[in-house]
């Protein structure tokens, strides 16, 4: 049997937008035409047959929410298809179901050691399928979403400082793996202290929300990442740029903020708000720490506001 005869009936594209996918890996097709009748009215599902098919479509975007896994499988059974799917930091969070004739309980501890959230006995009924499908799937949600908290800035909903260290720590080490450049740009708003104490604080985390919602919107490549680090503080982290490309970031920053228009009356030149940016590149050794490269676009920062603020200072190398 092909596998292509098995296909779920027509489901439009809003349907799929709201239902949870599903990707049910067994070799017998009956099997798999007993899921189709009992899953696919409440789930997208796709199936698979061989242990190559299950990886490729656990790979493949849109990813499933859920993985169905056979135990005994013709080619690699599926203790070794979950090990592989459990090793891979593309599907590692998949949440993955064993179904099973076998009720061997030395079996089933095999398969939740190997990292699966159950087990289930075949044969399997389609209300028992669907109320442990339904928990893994809330629970997976919850877990992804307590991790998102996590690594966002409560405020801002950018990117913490968490975040940050381990962003850094993984592009430091991708850079000196690739011998490519990297850049830190540090932002620091202008006379923030006195437009709290003119505005009050309230409206000092809005201009705080509102300058950082626009800022997150410039790092666009996929090593890039914006933070907020500290109070009225953020960190642009730039992989494989350049000198120019950073100086270019950096006034592109200075002009994002200035485009906002937010009044500070209370700055020395009751004017609106800005930052001031301080820039460090670098070609990163093993011998050295991404902390070199903080401390560098942190002493540029200090020369930007010293030379009077709402402008960009460059590390020395
Ligand atoms: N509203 C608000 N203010 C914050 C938050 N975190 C830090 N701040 C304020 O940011 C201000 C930072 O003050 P300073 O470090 O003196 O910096 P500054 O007034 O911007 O002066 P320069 O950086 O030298 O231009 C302090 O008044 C903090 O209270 C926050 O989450 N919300």
């Amino acid at each position: 049997m092909q596998l292509k005869e098995i296909t779920t009936p027509h489901i439009s594209e809003l349907d799929v937008a709201k239902k949870s996918r599903l990707l049910v890996v067994d070799d017998d097709p009956n099997q798999l035409r007993f899921y189709l009748h009992g899953l696919s009215k409440l789930y997208y599902c796709q199936f698979a047959r061989t242990a190559h098919d299950a990886i490729s479509c656990a790979r493949q975007f849109p990813q499933p929410d859920l993985i169905i896994l056979d135990v005994v499988m013709p080619d690699l059974g599926g203790f070794e298809i979950c090990r592989l799917l459990k090793c891979d930091p593309l599907t590692s969070n998949i949440p993955v179901i064993f179904a099973s004739g076998i009720e061997d309980i030395d079996v089933k501890v095999r398969g939740f050691d190997l990292g699966c959230v159950d087990y289930i006995t075949k044969p399997v009924l389609v209300p028992e399928m669907n109320a442990r499908i339904s928990t893994h799937l809330k629970l997976a949600r919850q877990a992804h979403l307590l991790e998102s908290l996590a690594y966002l800035d409560p405020l801002t909903q950018v990117p913490n400082r968490r975040q940050y260290n381990e962003t850094i720590q993984r592009e430091w080490s991708r850079s000196i793996r690739y011998a490519q450049p990297i850049a830190m740009i540090l932002i620091d708003i202008d006379f923030f202290k006195q437009f709290n104490n003119f505005y009050g604080h309230g409206v000092g985390d809005d201009c705080l929300i509102k300058v950082a919602y626009h800022l997150h919107s410039l790092s666009r490549r996929p090593g890039d990442l914006f933070a907020r680090i500290g109070g009225e503080e953020f960190v642009l982290i730039l992989s494989d740029c350049d000198e120019l490309g950073a100086v270019n970031k950096a006034e592109e920053v200075i002009e994002t903020v200035s485009q906002l228009n937010i009044a500070n009356q209370g700055a020395p030149n009751h004017d609106r708000v800005t930052v001031s940016v301080g820039i460090a590149v670098a070609k990163p050794k093993v011998s050295e720490e991404p902390l070199s490269l903080f401390q560098a676009a942190d002493e540029a920062l200090y020369n930007a506001k010293n030379s009077g603020r709402d402008k960009y200072a460059l590390a020395e190398r």
